[in-house]
């Protein structure tokens, strides 16, 4: 192995000669939504969409990352930081990111093809099951370049805009990132959401073309496109099929040729950058962490600059990608720290790490509280499951510092928690694991958006909660939080995505060609309008070539009203919307004709009504009866009865009884799957 050169006296590094075993590298594909979507039996409705804080997998126990530390330290080579390259991989999604990845890991050996296989990449049940990674997490590799050794570190990035906060801060933590673009696709929206964000980083920029294999692949068309919608040189953009490994050494020495090494500030105080965290049931939270300035010893004293805590650094190591214990870890490297940490609101995402006896003057640039953008109750179905929802929500709290939550009673419902979510995909795998792990029955209201109210007084209120929207007398205005979004799509299909963006109250900003046939139209529009089914009306719609990407500009005021819905005479605050004066009768119409399809008839008639204020808008009626299961089944088997009869019994499990009247789960969400045209 070729030692460091005599020139390059900065502090060394280290890396794995050989191969690691790795379960800890299971995370390392992106999220996915198309293939969430493939996979997940309950479809998800908002295109935004992603998660913080699920568990992730160190992938060894204490014991294991200890034998690992072992037999990885004998293996430990040391490169200089000249020799250090950090980057990602950014992509619209399925243009190929992980598989890239995984080969980047075949290729350098820090992977064995033996070790490769799909589960490695995804490890947690929900994660596996939706095709997704939930978190982001790191890998280091070694590769030889003319006889040197180098050090390339992985930062992974969740491919998901609930978390863009996130992949902001993992290129934060690089020099360079890979730019891949599928040969038959070309450019997407969050394509450009991603190089936006990779250029603000001042980040060099490898144009990859992936997925030359294709029959239908344009490489020459799609490096015009990168060009000129991007504007970024392609004179040397790599031509390459990951799934076929074709490109892939070219790959890696560009990353070495192309990609800057990191500044070498090592005598500097110490500032580590926190890109991702994870909560560990027996070693508390791992953050991994890229050190910017300094250096981080095992047993410093640390300091958390945003949280204020802090702690000892009990176990500092790199990802290779197991993690292997190191004693120290300089400027330019990626690592993890293990402390004895007890929450991820201690060391979240975009903090800084620095020294508690030498602490540096100022924090890193870029750090940002999570701010939840969809909130919706949970109630248990079962009363007596309240306390066991609570512990629940507070374990999964240390483990997702985005997860908020505050106890809420309502009359109909009882007692539950008001929760708030970066999205709805967060939204529902929050809701699936405390249904997964901690065995909760639970009912979901219709997700909402945090409205701002003036009142009359001249306070101003923040409301997550429709029902608690104050009488109209006391409110002076209501402000409802706007998005902006770019829609990519083939000019077939510009007339079908207007119609949608307009139907949803969307304002027209502007439209242009980016190349012959592919048009980007920006709209503004309400962030409550998106929650919902607008990202499954765009795919259908554009028959799924359309993309696009949001970002939250700021609330205005519009014209929004309360719209109550009364079951047998009785308020159900949970089904209580906030909607557009303009919308209100067609909405009101269409919800009670929705749930007169979902709640069950009972032993008595029940009517429907929606109002506003006192004022009854529209209004159906259940008709009595009892469901008689076993009508069918003349005389014979008891056991086909009473199979009937469980049957019927398990279906009334997920339903809240509201006075009299069973209501079932999927009526709390019907304002959501309202048919559109009657709107
Ligand atoms: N033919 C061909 N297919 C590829 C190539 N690279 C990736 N794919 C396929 O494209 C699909 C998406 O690839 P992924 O690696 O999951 O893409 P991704 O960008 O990580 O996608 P997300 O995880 O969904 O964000 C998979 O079915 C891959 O097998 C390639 O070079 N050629």
């Amino acid at each position: 192995m070729a030692m460091a050169s005599a020139m390059d006296l900065s502090p060394p590094t280290f890396f794995l000669s050989g191969t690691s075993s790795s379960s800890s590298l299971r995370r390392l594909s992106s999220i996915s939504v198309s293939s969430f979507r493939r996979h997940s039996t309950r479809r998800l409705q908002l295109l935004c969409q992603a998660t913080a804080g699920t568990q992730p997998q160190s992938g060894l126990s204490e014991s294991g990352s200890k034998l690992a530390a072992r037999s990885g330290q004998d293996r430990l080579l040391k490169v200089p930081i000249s020799k250090i390259r950090n980057f990602s991989i950014i992509a619209h999604i399925d243009h190929g990111k992980s598989t890239l990845a995984d080969k980047l890991l075949q290729v350098t050996g820090t992977v064995q093809n033996r070790d490769m296989k799909e589960q490695f990449l995804d490890n947690m049940d929900l994660e596996r099951e939706r095709g997704i990674t939930i978190k982001l997490q790191a890998a280091r590799m070694r590769y030889v370049y003319e006889d040197t050794p180098y050090c390339l570190n992985l930062i992974d990035t969740p491919g998901h805009v609930d978390f863009s906060y996130e992949v902001s801060r993992s290129l934060a933590a690089c020099e360079g990132a890979l730019l891949v673009v599928d040969a038959s696709q070309g450019v997407e929206a969050q394509t450009l959401a991603n190089v936006y964000l990779a250029l603000e980083n001042n980040l060099e920029i490898i144009p990859v073309v992936n997925k030359i294999d294709l029959p239908g692949a344009e490489p020459e068309q799609v490096i015009r496109e990168i060009e000129e919608v991007i504007g970024l040189d392609c004179s040397n953009a790599i031509l390459c099929s990951a799934k076929e490994g074709i490109g892939i050494t070219e790959i890696l020495d560009a990353i070495v040729q192309r990609i800057p090494p990191p500044r070498d500030t090592a005598e500097n105080p110490l500032r580590a950058l926190i890109f991702d965290s994870y909560y560990d049931p027996y070693r508390g939270v791992i953050v991994y962490f890229r050190v910017i300035d300094g250096k981080v010893k095992k047993g410093d004293r640390i300091f958390f600059m945003a949280s204020g805590k802090d702690y000892f650094a009990d176990e500092i190591g790199v990802l290779s990608p197991n993690q292997i214990q190191v004693d120290e870890l300089y400027a330019g490297e990626v690592g993890y720290i293990s402390a004895s940490i007890r929450s991820v609101a201690d060391a979240r995402v975009g903090d800084t790490i620095t020294n508690y006896g030498r602490k540096a003057e100022s924090s890193l640039p870029g750090y940002e509280e999570a701010t939840p953008m969809v909130f919706c109750g949970l109630f248990p179905v079962d009363a007596d499951q309240f306390p066991d929802l609570r512990d629940a929500l507070e374990k999964l709290q240390l483990n997702d510092a985005a997860l908020k939550f505050e106890p809420e009673t309502s009359s109909a419902m009882g007692f539950g928690f008001r929760c708030g979510f970066l999205g709805l995909l967060h939204m529902e795998i929050v809701q699936e694991r405390l249904e997964r792990e901690y065995n909760l029955n639970l009912i979901t209201t219709a997700p909402s958006v945090v409205y701002r109210v003036n009142t009359v007084n001249g306070d101003t209120t923040m409301c997550s909660n429709p029902s608690l929207l104050p009488q109209p007398g006391q409110r002076k205005s209501v402000e409802e939080p706007y998005v902006k979004i770019e829609l990519l799509t083939p000019k077939e299909f510009i007339g079908a995505l207007m119609e949608l963006a307009q139907d949803r109250r969307g304002e027209f900003k502007e439209m242009k060609y980016i190349a012959e046939n592919r048009a980007s139209i920006l709209y503004e529009l309400p962030l409550a309008e998106m929650v919902g089914d607008f990202f499954d009306q765009l795919k259908s719609r554009t028959k799924g070539y359309a993309s696009m990407e949001y970002s939250v500009i700021g609330y205005r005021e519009s014209d929004l009203i309360k719209l109550d819905i009364l079951i047998n005479a009785e308020l159900v605050e949970p089904l209580s919307t906030i909607v557009h004066r303009d919308k209100a009768y067609s909405v009101g119409r269409a919800l009670t004709q929705k749930l007169k399809e979902l709640i069950p008839r009972q032993m008595f008639k029940v009517p429907i009504q929606a109002c506003i204020g006192t004022k009854v808008i529209a209004s159906e009626a259940l008709s009595a009866i009892r469901k008689d299961v076993l009508a069918k089944c003349y005389g014979g088997d008891i056991s086909r009865k009473k199979k009937l009869l469980k049957k019927q019994a398990a279906g009334k499990k997920r339903m809240k009884a509201i006075g009299r009247v069973d209501v079932p789960q999927e009526a709390f969400m019907a304002v959501l799957k309202l048919e559109r045209e009657v709107l």
